[in-house]
C-alpha cells in the first residue's frame, strides 16, 4: 500500500486547522491499524482552508519490499557512475572519481542475481521516506540483504555505459530489464553531447518516463548552465520529444512532479552537485515517492523474462531477470525455452533470490533469480522465458510488427537484416515483406520479420527496436506465425553465413553464448566490440 495524495475530507478546498488536525489524527490511526507510516510531504493554503498531502506507506515485512526500476543513461562522463556512488553509499564526491571507485570495488556474487553486462546498485528507503544505505566503513561491499530487509521501497538502477561502442548493451538494458524511469544524466559543463539525445531517443521509442538529472553544477560557469538548461528544455519541447520540463526547485516541486510523472510526457529536472551535495535531497526525494509503473498481475499464469545467466559453484545454473507476470514459487515447475528447435522444458525451481536475498516467491514486476534443477547453462540463452505451463507457449521463426523509421541513411527493402530487440530477446531479423516497397526515415509500415538464428517467445504488443548502425526502428508487435518452419539455410551447428561487413556483430548477438563477465567493468571491458558503428548492409539501396 502507498498512497501519497491524500486529500483531506473537502477534497482540495481545504480544512480549517483545527478540522484538519482532527483528520491527520484520524489518517495517523488508520494508517498504524494497517502498519503504515504516514509522513507529512506539504501542506498548502486553499480556497477555503488548509490541505495536507501525506504519504502512506506501509512497513513492509523483512522479507518484502517495493521495487522500482531506473535505467540511468548518459553521455561519457556524465557523472552517472558518480551519483550512483554517492547515492547509494552515502559520501560526497571529490571532482575526480572517488564516489564511482566505490562501485568499480562493488564486484557483485554471481548468486545475487544481477546481469552480467549491466550494473546495478540499490538505494532502499524506509516507510517514513528515510534512505536507508548507510556511509560505508573504509573498504566494506554495500550489504544488499540488509538494505533490502530495513526496506519498504527499494530502488534498483541499471547503471548503462554511456559510450557509444555500448549502444548494444545499453539498448539491451533499456529493453531487456524493463525499467520503469530512465534517469538521463547530462553533465552542465559538456552539454547536451554524445550518446544524449540518442539515450534520450531510446527512452522516446520505448515510452518510458524520463527525468532529468544534471551535474556538476559546483564546477560550471553560469552562462555555461543557462545555455545547457536552454538547450536541454528546446530539445524536450520539440516536437520529436513533446515533454513538459519542470524544473525542480524545491520539495513542492518534487511533490508535484513525482505525483504527476505516471503521464509520460512530465520530465522533471534535477540540478545537482556530486560534489558540494547541492540538490541532492530534492532527488532523493523524488526517487523515494516514485511508484512502480507495471500493473500488478499476480492472479494471471507466470512469465518471467531471463535477461542473465551464471553458473554458482555448489549450486548450478541460476538465471536472472523479471516477473512479467504471475507469482512464482519455490519448487514450481515452469517451461524454459524456446531451445533451438523451439522447444520448452520442464524445470523445477530450487531457490530464489531477490536482490541477494533468499525468498519464497516473487510477483510480477519483481526482479529475480533462481537456481534451476537439472539444467545445463550452456541450454540457456538470454531472451529465453521461463512460463506457466498453462500457457502452452509457442516459439515462433516469424513476426509481424508495425514500425516507425527514426533513421534510415537511404531506404530499407526486403531481405534487409539487422538487430531485434524486444524484452530480453536480441537477435539479428530480416525483412521478408513489407507493406509498402521500401522504407524511408520518417515512414510507418507493417513489416514481416523472420529471425536469422533462433526461434523466440513473444507476445503481441510489445515494444521493439530493430537497429542496425545508424538505422533505427521503432514499433510494436502485432502478429505471430507460430506454424512458420526456420529459414532454410540455418545450420543448427553454425551461425549462418554472412557478409563479412556485418557477420562479425549479427554472429556475437545471435549467437546461444552465454556470458561470465561479473557485473562492474564489462561495459568497459567488451573487447570484443569492434568499436564504432558496423557498416550498412548490402541490401540497402
Ligand atoms: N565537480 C564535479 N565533478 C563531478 C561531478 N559528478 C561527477 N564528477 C566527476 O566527473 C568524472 C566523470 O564521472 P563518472 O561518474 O565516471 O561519469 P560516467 O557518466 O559514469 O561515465 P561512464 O561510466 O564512462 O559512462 C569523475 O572524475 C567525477 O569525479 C559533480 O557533480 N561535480
Amino acid at each position: 500500500m502507498e498512497v501519497i495524495n491524500f486529500y483531506t475530507e473537502t477534497g482540495e478546498n481545504g480544512l480549517g486547522e483545527d478540522e484538519l488536525e482532527a483528520s491527520i489524527a484520524t489518517l495517523q490511526s488508520l494508517a498504524s491499524s494497517l502498519e503504515a507510516d504516514c509522513v507529512l510531504l506539504r501542506k498548502k493554503k486553499a480556497e477555503e482552508g488548509m490541505v495536507a498531502e501525506y504519504l502512506v506507506r506501509k512497513r513492509a515485512k523483512e522479507d518484502d519490499f517495493m521495487e522500482v526500476r531506473v535505467a540511468v543513461v548518459g553521455n561519457v562522463d556524465a557523472g552517472k557512475s558518480t551519483l550512483l556512488g554517492v547515492l547509494t553509499h552515502g559520501e560526497l564526491d571529490n571532482g575526480r572519481g572517488f564516489a564511482r571507485q566505490k562501485l568499480f570495488r562493488h564486484k557483485h556474487e554471481m548468486e545475487s542475481g544481477r546481469t552480467s553486462s549491466v550494473g546495478n546498485d540499490i538505494l532502499g528507503f524506509d516507510s517514513c521516506g528515510n534512505v536507508v544505505n548507510k556511509p560505508d566503513s573504509r573498504g566494506a561491499q554495500i550489504d544488499w540483504v540488509k538494505i533490502c530487509e530495513e526496506s519498504s521501497k527499494v530502488i534498483t538502477f541499471i547503471d548503462l555505459a554511456g559510450h557509444e561502442r555500448y549502444l548494444k548493451t545499453t539498448i539491451f538494458g533499456m529493453t531487456g530489464h524493463a525499467p520503469d524511469f530512465t534517469m538521463l544524466m547530462v553533465g552542465a559543463n559538456a552539454g547536451i553531447v554524445g550518446m544524449t539525445k540518442e539515450h534520450l531517443g531510446l527512452a522516446l521509442a520505448l515510452n518510458v518516463p524520463v527525468f532529468v538529472v544534471v551535474t556538476k553544477v559546483d564546477m560550471c560557469p553560469l552562462n555555461v548552465l543557462q545555455e545547457t538548461m536552454k538547450l536541454l528544455i528546446r530539445i524536450l519541447k520539440s516536437p520529436g520529444c513533446r515533454k513538459i520540463p519542470v524544473i525542480v526547485h524545491c520539495k513542492d516541486d518534487v511533490v508535484v512532479s513525482a505525483t504527476n510523472f505516471v503521464s509520460e510526457r512530465l520530465c522533471p529536472i534535477f540540478q545537482v552537485s556530486n560534489v558540494t551535495g547541492q540538490n541532492l535531497d530534492l532527488l532523493k526525494m523524488f526517487l523515494n515517492l516514485l511508484s512502480a509503473r507495471m500493473p500488478a498481475t499476480d492472479s494471471e499464469p507466470a512469465e518471467f523474462q531471463i535477461d542473465d545467466t551464471y553458473s554458482v559453484p555448489g549450486v548450478g545454473t541460476v538465471v536472472s531477470g523479471t516477473t512479467l507476470k504471475g507469482i512464482i514459487r519455490l519448487n514450481d515447475v515452469l517451461l524454459l525455452g524456446p531451445d533451438s528447435l523451439g522447444h520448452f522444458q520442464p524445470v523445477a525451481v530450487r531457490s530464489i533470490h531477490r536482490k541477494r536475498m533468499s525468498v519464497k516467491e516473487v510477483h510480477s514486476g519483481q526482479t529475480a533469480s533462481f537456481a534451476l534443477k537439472r539444467v545445463k547453462r550452456s541450454d540457456i540463452r538470454k531472451g529465453m522465458v521461463m512460463v506457466s505451463p498453462s500457457i502452452n507457449p509457442e516459439a515462433c521463426w516469424e513476426f509481424q510488427g508495425e514500425i516507425l523509421v527514426l533513421h534510415h541513411p537511404t531506404t530499407i527493402s526486403p531481405r534487409y537484416q539487422a538487430m531485434v530487440h524486444c524484452g530480453s530477446v536480441r537477435q539479428t531479423a530480416s525483412i521478408i515483406s513489407m507493406s509498402q516497397d521500401c522504407l524511408r526515415t520518417g515512414d510507418k509500415a507493417i513489416v514481416h520479420f523472420r529471425f536469422i538464428k533462433n526461434p523466440e517467445y513473444l507476445r503481441p504488443g510489445m515494444r521493439m527496436v530493430f537497429r542496425e548502425g545508424r538505422t533505427k526502428a521503432v514499433g510494436n508487435i502485432s502478429k505471430l506465425f507460430p506454424n512458420a518452419s526456420p529459414p532454410t539455410q540455418v545450420n543448427r551447428n553454425k551461425p549462418p553465413k554472412m557478409r563479412p561487413s556485418y557477420s562479425t556483430n549479427t554472429a556475437i548477438e545471435g549467437a546461444t553464448k552465454v556470458e561470465s563477465e561479473p557485473n562492474r567493468g564489462v561495459k568497459r571491458s567488451r573487447g570484443r566490440h569492434r568499436g564504432g558503428r558496423s557498416h550498412p548492409t548490402p541490401t540497402v539501396t
